[in-house]
């Protein structure tokens, strides 16, 4: 790539203000303010007693759903080809959406490599065919070096990570012939190398009672999806776990938040469209204590009247939850759409620095050619990420591991 290329790209990349990126950036002030209504009747799970018990084999929670096809996107969901359309201005409630629903794929592979590699396939074929294309009868030298470039450079993996790792794969390989299987367990084992650091699971204590999980993230970017597949990963443990649908913002949010707990067997907090998130966590809190409740996650609005009150909002809740336990929350999960590529780092610079992120998850792998985003921030941000999602189904999040992911997105076998 010529310099003047891929100084133009590193301004694409880098260049943006701040301002541009992020939930909402125009200036109009008014929060949300707090209001005295109560909170809507808990809605109980139909037989937490008869859900599944710990190690159950299927946390499907619709079975005979099987056989019908991914739902698609909801429509604001940020897309690879509008990735910084994060957040319209508007404080107008947008027209309601379908709750999204878990949706097991038809003919889902049942291993989690199997779902991995299926979830990763974009990115690796664009990674392992660029490879295998480019180092095949062909010697390694510095056009190659530039060309391999380009492909991690375009699998979204950075600027600097790509150099590094393509100067790694150069170093004593120079003007010979090489097998492109070669090529990717280099590049696999550079990855992993920057991913290993940042592969922490999720523990959660079980001295923290309720152990809170706040979820931040913008709009559209897998929140509260994410929320139930987590509801359905502690249900199958064994935990008993709420919801409070503290994204009040949007109604369709809160709806989708109670499909999720009836599945899942998990008990939901929600109040009225537009009520004050932070008195709901509040409230959600206390009453996860009354109930012994093992585990409770707050979902957040993604979106607000601009980002100053997005994170104005969320301060709250964190100060207002201390109150009641100096601890809460526990864990401060951002999630990342991988889909809007190098935008997820701003998110992560954004919320990282006002929210108190603890980790990270990153979702809709299987909607991008870019899952190499997740190897940049892990490189810039260092933050811990603790799952990543590769499809809508319920089964469809697992904890990061960095080999696995290094070797799936190479293009190679377990
Ligand atoms: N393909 C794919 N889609 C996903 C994944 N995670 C979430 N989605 C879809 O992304 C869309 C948006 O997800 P939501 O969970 O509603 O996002 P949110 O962050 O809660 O959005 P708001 O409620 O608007 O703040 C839904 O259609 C989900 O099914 C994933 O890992 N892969």
């Amino acid at each position: 790539m010529a310099e003047n290329e891929k100084r133009t790209m590193l301004e694409r990349l880098f260049g943006r203000r701040k301002d541009q990126t992020g939930p909402n950036v125009a200036d109009v002030p008014p929060a949300p303010q707090a209001d005295d209504s109560p909170l809507s009747p808990i809605v109980q799970p139909p037989a937490v007693a008869d859900t599944p018990p710990a190690g159950a084999a299927e946390p499907r929670p619709v079975a005979e759903t099987d056989d019908t096809p991914p739902a698609p996107f909801l429509p604001d969901a940020p897309r690879e080809t509008a990735p910084e359309a994060a957040a319209p201005e508007s404080m107008e409630p947008e027209p309601e959406p379908a709750p999204a629903a878990p949706v097991p794929a038809p003919g889902k592979p049942a291993s989690w490599w199997q779902r991995l590699t299926a979830g990763l396939k974009r990115t690796s074929s664009s990674i392992g065919t660029g490879i295998t294309d480019l180092f095949t009868k062909r010697k390694f030298d510095a056009a190659t070096l530039e060309e391999l470039e380009d492909i991690l450079i375009q699998a979204d993996l950075g600027v600097a990570m790509a150099a590094r790792v393509t100067e790694a794969i150069g170093k004593g390989r120079h003007d010979r012939a090489i097998d492109p299987d070669e090529v990717k367990g280099v590049l696999a084992r550079e990855i992993e190398a920057v991913l290993v650091p940042v592969a922490k699971p999720l523990v959660v204590a079980a001295d923290k009672k309720p152990f809170v999980i706040l979820m931040v993230g913008v709009n559209g970017s897998g929140k509260t999806t994410t929320i139930g597949k987590l509801a359905a990963k502690y249900r199958a443990e064994g935990r008993s776990v709420m919801l409070a649908a503290g994204d009040t913002f949007r109604a369709a949010a809160v709806e989708q938040l109670k499909v999720w707990g009836t599945r899942t067997g998990a008990t939901v907090v929600a109040r009225d469209q537009g009520a004050d998130a932070a008195g709901l966590a509040f409230d959600a809190l206390q009453s996860a204590r009354d109930t012994g409740t093992d585990v409770l996650i707050v979902d957040t609005a993604g979106r607000l009247q601009n980002k100053a009150g997005l994170m104005a909002e969320l301060e709250k809740i964190v100060r207002v939850m201390r109150k009641m336990d100096a601890e809460a929350p526990h864990a401060v999960l951002l999630v990342l759409d991988a889909t809007t590529g190098q935008n997820a780092l701003n998110q992560a610079e954004i919320f990282g620095k006002t929210a108190g992120v603890t980790g990270l998850v990153m979702t809709k792998l299987d909607g991008t050619a870019r899952g190499g985003i997740l190897v940049a921030l892990a490189d810039k941000t260092g933050l811990p990420v603790h799952f990543i999602g590769v499809g809508e189904g319920v089964e469809d999040l697992e904890p990061f591991t960095a080999r696995d992911f290094a070797r799936a997105i190479a293009g190679l076998d377990a």
